[in-house]
């Protein structure tokens, strides 16, 4: 039977094609193309990128969690600003998408900085200490689910994998929406929250990022 190819399947060729291995900024530049000419994708995308790596870059971090992996454009993202030694954890449950994802943070040159793990976020957060020896998070980006965004926070919160400093920056806060979430972080008193206003990855649509600092 023929089987028609995936939108992950097709990004994927269109890195391989235009884009060169072992060079982050080629594959990012490649996926963007893709979805701005090609195929819409849900990707954080450029513009929402940019605001990504400048926090990314201003913070350093060694420990960084990812919840939401895709096709691994943020993965890369995030990975290619990290210093050596630095480890990304990127949590994706469907498998699908997470065999894309890993070719396309292998053909970024990434992945000895990255751990795609798959699975539901729901039950791997409670296992990042045991597991993966991670005490706590530095930073944390979150793509995933717009109804776990609160919940797995809670739930990052009750296993201690957030300390005093802690960054949390949250995708698609406007669109698709996370009013659950962002009600927490900007009235918990263990938050300092600021929205970064954007637009909606490739459209003239508002979305934006939400910063929230952990303050223990
Ligand atoms: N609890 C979870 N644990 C692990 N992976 C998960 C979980 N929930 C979803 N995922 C995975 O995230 C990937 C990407 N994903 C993200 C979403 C939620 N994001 C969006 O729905 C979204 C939607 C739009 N949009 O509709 O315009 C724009 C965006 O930037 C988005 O992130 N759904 N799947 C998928 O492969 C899914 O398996
Ligand atoms: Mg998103």
């Amino acid at each position: 039977t023929l089987t028609k190819s995936t939108r992950p399947q097709r990004l994927l060729k269109a890195v391989q094609k235009h884009s060169t291995r072992g060079d982050p900024q080629s594959v990012i530049s490649a996926i963007d193309h893709f979805c701005r000419h090609r195929e819409w994708a849900m990707n954080v995308g450029d513009e929402k990128g940019s605001i990504l790596d400048s926090v990314v870059s201003e913070l350093n971090p060694e420990k960084v969690l990812e919840l939401g992996t895709y096709c691994g454009y943020s993965t890369v993202r995030i990975a290619r600003l990290l210093p050596p030694g630095a480890r990304l954890i990127t949590l994706e449950f469907n498998a699908d998408y997470a065999a894309i994802a890993r070719q396309v943070i292998a053909w970024a040159g990434l992945e000895d900085k990255v751990q795609l793990v798959e699975g539901a976020s729901g039950d791997w957060i409670p296992r990042m200490k045991e597991h993966f020896g991670i005490e706590t998070f530095d930073f944390v980006f979150l793509d995933h689910w717009k109804d776990r965004y609160l919940p797995d926070t809670k739930l990052m919160e009750d296993c201690g994998l957030l300390r005093k400093g802690t960054v949390l920056l949250a995708d698609n806060v406007i669109c698709p929406g996370v009013p659950d979430y962002l009600e927490y972080v900007r009235n918990s008193l263990s938050y300092k929250s600021c929205y970064f206003k954007s637009h909606l990855e490739y459209t003239k649509a508002e979305d934006g990022l939400e910063k929230s600092v952990f303050l223990g």
